[in-house]
């Protein structure tokens, strides 16, 4: 069923553009490994004293190692690894893993003029870091917009509710991708459209409640978007 193209596409990262196991595997114990020498020598920087001012308990570090543990996703924890993350990008010991299917998929939307932009737990600054050195190039200018959880939580339907109204484009022209079906619970609740990424290489659970697709050529049939040209099969 091919359903009205939307005008705008807010997308998820992990577990949608991206691998879970990178995030998990390979991001969250970089931030871990370099938790103690980043907040030694920049502890007393006022943007890291700043997020720490956010950070309860009488051992912020202990507090900070616990979230990371939980996969908290919390603000301070996320502006911080953001900070750390940096220094591993700009380097070139991190690459944004993006999926093979992904980074054409978005220049093709971008291209036909469809509003892109991005809704993760992770903090802004580390969105822009993943897209912009990504395993594909730069993809930032894509993206009309990054949104993070300074908007609120994104299993509370208020969050999309709010990146709608910043980005000026009614609810229901909005089609949210994710993995994750609660979170594709709140945006329907604020009447956004969803779709359910299914990336079997990432164990996604198909719930459903929400329309399903496997990959961003699958949204692109859905959603009568344009889809890249497969690239010529060598024949002989
Ligand atoms: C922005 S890259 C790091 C991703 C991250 O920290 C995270 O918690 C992933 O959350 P998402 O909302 O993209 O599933
Ligand atoms: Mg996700």
């Amino acid at each position: 069923m091919n359903r009205p193209r939307p005008e705008c596409i807010l997308t998820d990262i992990e577990g949608t553009t991206t691998a879970i196991a990178f995030v998990k595997d390979t991001l969250f114990p970089f931030a871990a490994a370099a938790l103690d020498g980043f907040l030694d020598a920049q502890g007393d920087d006022p943007q890291v004293a700043a997020i720490l001012a956010e950070v309860p308990g009488p051992d912020q570090r202990a507090t900070l190692r616990a979230w990371m543990a939980a996969d908290a996703k919390v603000t301070p924890l996320k502006s911080l690894q953001g900070l750390i993350w940096r220094a591993g990008y700009e380097d070139g010991r991190l690459h944004g893993h993006l999926w093979p299917d992904v980074a054409s998929c978005l220049r093709a939307w971008a291209q036909a003029g469809v509003t892109l932009a991005v809704y993760s737990s992770g903090s802004v600054p580390a969105q822009k870091l993943l897209f912009g050195h990504s395993v594909a190039g730069d993809l930032t200018p894509v993206f009309a917009g990054f949104f993070d959880t300074t908007v609120g939580t994104k299993r509370d339907p208020a969050s999309y509710a709010a990146i709608a109204a910043t980005l000026g484009i009614p609810p229901a022209d909005i089609l949210f991708l994710s993995d994750v079906a609660e979170e594709l619970d709140a945006a329907a609740a604020a009447g956004l459209r969803g779709c359910q990424l299914v990336r079997t290489a990432d164990g996604t659970q198909p719930c459903p409640r929400h329309v399903q697709a496997a990959d961003f050529p699958a949204v692109a049939r859905l959603y009568a978007l344009p889809a890249p040209v497969a690239p010529p099969v060598a024949t002989r």
